[in-house]
């Protein structure tokens, strides 16, 4: 199979590479994964689909490094973090206890991991169960403790198996911008979801499980701008500092940029340049704040693509 890689700044070294990997459970197992290749390198934002027991979680779990591949090789082991599709919540601790706990696992010592228990926490709107017992939380706020432990150590590889179930709205577009922001900073996150509407036109690529190989998605984005505005469009809404001005950059990656409050702008923009856009976003010094990224459904701009794709032929 032919390795194809996201992109990646130019020249970067990869995190991590899968080489000719295959996993089976058990001696005789059917392979659930077998000759996968995959480099995942600094800032890359990779989704992984696949129809049910296709074999995702266990790629993830073999990237994120809690599995380990029955042939072929990983190289590479950047600080991973992983949310797993089922969070063992009934643990004998207050999720400050358990979340200050990991962040001493991962390194930090103890008051910076009380103050990234209480940001993280707080930061997805958990802060009030701080000092709940996690075996008495709900699936929802057991959830948020499993992403803020994802996130305290600053991990350069993020892995996020079906991490937004149970979250309710807030917290699925705050961890969306931890993802996008995350991706901006140089770290890569890899992740599976159920619903297709995930950071719609946000990764730079999407790969498949099928049949046990990886196949790269048609869906990629190339990063970089292109002439090419014909197709989907992501609505991208973001505040900048009161009197930016919008990146001229940015201007120039989005068909439409419209001001909806003071601050507040909305960007459209064709699905493959969504990321450069995000990028530069917040790139930008000051950086500007992604509220929310979105699939356009818009029936009048559908009418003006098709006009504009008539008179660009
Ligand atoms: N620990 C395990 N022991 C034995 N078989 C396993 C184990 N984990 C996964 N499998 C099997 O491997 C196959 C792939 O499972 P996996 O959970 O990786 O798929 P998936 O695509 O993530 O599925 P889903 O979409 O349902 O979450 C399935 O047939 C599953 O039964």
């Amino acid at each position: 199979m032919e390795r194809e890689s996201p992109l990646s700044p130019e020249g970067a070294d990869p995190l991590l590479s899968l080489e000719g990997v295959g996993r089976r459970y058990g001696f005789r197992g059917p392979w659930v994964l077998r000759g996968v290749d995959l480099t995942v390198t600094p800032g890359a934002l990779i989704r992984v689909e696949g129809a049910n027991g296709t074999g995702k979680s266990t790629l993830l779990r073999v990237l994120a490094g809690i599995d380990a591949p029955t042939e072929g090789r990983i190289v590479g082991r950047p600080r991973t973090a992983y949310v797993p599709e089922r969070f063992p919540a009934a643990l004998p601790f207050t999720a400050a206890e358990y979340l200050t706990h990991l962040g001493a696992v991962h390194g930090l010592d103890r008051p910076a991991a009380v103050i990234a228990a209480d940001e993280w926490l707080e930061r997805f709107g958990a802060a009030e169960y701080a000092r709940t017992p996690m075996a008495q939380l709900s699936k929802g706020s057991s959830q948020k403790v499993a992403v803020a432990q994802a996130l305290l150590a600053d991990p350069e590889l993020l892995v996020l198996d079906e991490a937004w179930t149970g979250l309710d709205a807030e917290a699925r577009e705050e961890l969306e911008r931890v993802v996008v922001e995350r991706t901006a900073a140089g770290s890569a996150v890899v992740f599976v979801d159920h619903d297709p509407r995930r950071l719609a036109g946000v990764p730079d690529a999407t790969y498949a499980v099928v049949g046990g190989a990886l196949e790269l998605g048609a869906d990629k984005g190339t990063g970089a701008p292109t002439a090419a505005v014909a197709g989907p469009c992501v609505l991208v809404e973001a505040r900048g500092r009161r009197g930016t001005r919008v990146p001229p950059e940015a201007g120039e990656l989005a068909i439409s940029v419209e001001e909806t409050g003071s601050g507040a702008h909305r960007f459209t923009v064709p699905e493959p340049q969504s990321d450069a856009l995000l990028r530069t976003l917040l790139g930008a010094r000051p950086p500007w704040h992604v509220v929310s990224v979105g699939p356009v459904d818009d029936p009048d701009l559908d009418d003006a693509l098709a006009a504009l794709e008539v008179e660009s032929s």
